[in-house]
């Protein structure tokens, strides 16, 4: 990998209009693709308004069409994971040979799927933890938080430690002014992240709730640490093994947390597709080849997908 790092943001949105931005603004070269606020953003620019402090781009590299992205060393995947259908024709000829696809995405097996397309070698995997949101053309709203733990891909998941190419990317989002942590096993990092997600995502949503509320109601505190349980449970299927401390500590975090609505919850509200197969799908899909029960998480996913229907 170069020394100097061409990046792309595939999908303009809340993470990828956010971290695309910090990266422009610390030097680097982005190109971002858009949808349906391109030309906007071809005249003005994204603004970000951030509790890190506002700024403004107002020039960006902006794009409706892939294939006039040169080609990047870096490509963030930041639409939702129900747009990721498009990832087939996205992403083969925007990533170089020697560059990697960073998936930057809530759920599971996502990075498999990508690598299906551009190779086992060219992929790497991050979870963001950040609350921001886009709430208008070319405008993203950055609440809190926006740490990324960042894992190198093999295949099959296998753990590959702290790599050098790694190293490198921290540097670039580190110098933007984006916190990393680096995961030597991307799946654990993947399973840990879903202990938080599959119990506030789907409760937000199925109780129309934010998660200081799931956390002062005695029954969906308890209804919350029993869906983590189950998370863990299916994680072992994967011998990934995460300890009953890290969903304490997960359940004291959250009570900590201003009020929040999770991402899934405002997807919900903005009438947008659910990420119901990255975020429980796929997890169940584990949980059934190990043959583990996770009844709870199973009938969340069958409400989500009862809502998901009739919404838009
Ligand atoms: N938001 C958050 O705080 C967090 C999000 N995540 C995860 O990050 C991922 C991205 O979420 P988020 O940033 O919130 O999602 P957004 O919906 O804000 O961003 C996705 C972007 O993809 C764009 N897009 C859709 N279709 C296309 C297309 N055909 N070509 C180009 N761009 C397209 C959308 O554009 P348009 O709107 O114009 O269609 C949108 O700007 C998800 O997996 C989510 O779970 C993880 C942690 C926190
Ligand atoms: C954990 C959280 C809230 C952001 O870090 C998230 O993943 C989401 O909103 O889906």
């Amino acid at each position: 990998m170069k020394n100097v790092r061409k990046y792309a943001v595939i999908g303009t949105g809340a993470i990828g209009g956010f971290y695309g931005a910090k990266l422009q603004r610390s030097g680097i070269e982005v190109h971002f693709l858009l949808h349906r606020d391109y030309e906007y953003v071809k005249q003005h620019g994204l603004v970000i308004e951030s509790a890190d402090g506002n700024f403004t781009l107002p020039q960006v590299n902006a794009y409706n069409d892939v294939n006039k992205i040169p080609a990047c060393d870096v490509v963030l995947v930041t639409l939702k994971t129900t747009d990721n259908f498009l990832l087939p024709k996205l992403l083969p000829n925007l990533v170089k040979d020697d560059g990697v696809v960073l998936v930057l995405q809530n759920g599971l097996n996502l990075e498999p799927y990508v690598a299906d397309i551009v190779g086992d070698h060219r992929v790497m995997g991050g979870l963001c933890f950040i609350c921001s949101n886009k709430i208008d053309n070319g405008h993203i709203h950055h609440l809190d938080y926006g740490q990324i733990t960042l894992g190198d891909y093999a295949k099959n998941y296998r753990a590959c430690g702290i790599t050098e190419r790694m190293k490198a990317i921290a540097e670039d989002l580190e110098k933007a002014e984006i916190s990393i942590q680096l995961s030597s096993d991307l799946l654990l990092s993947r399973w840990k992240k879903l202990v938080w997600n599959i119990p506030f995502n789907g409760l937000s949503v199925v109780l129309r709730t934010t998660t200081d509320e799931i956390m002062s109601n005695f029954y969906t505190r308890n209804l919350a640490e029993n869906l983590m349980r189950e998370v863990v449970s299916i994680a072992s299927v994967n011998q990934r093994y995460i300890s009953s401390e890290f969903v304490e500590k997960m359940l004291i975090d959250t009570e900590k947390m201003k009020p929040y609505s999770p991402s899934m919850k405002l997807d919900y509200e903005a009438k947008r597709p659910l990420e119901i197969e990255a975020i429980f799908g796929n997890p169940l899909k584990v949980a059934q080849q190990g043959s583990i029960k996770a009844p709870r998480i199973e009938m969340i996913y069958q409400q989500l997908q009862f809502l998901d229907h009739f919404s838009h």
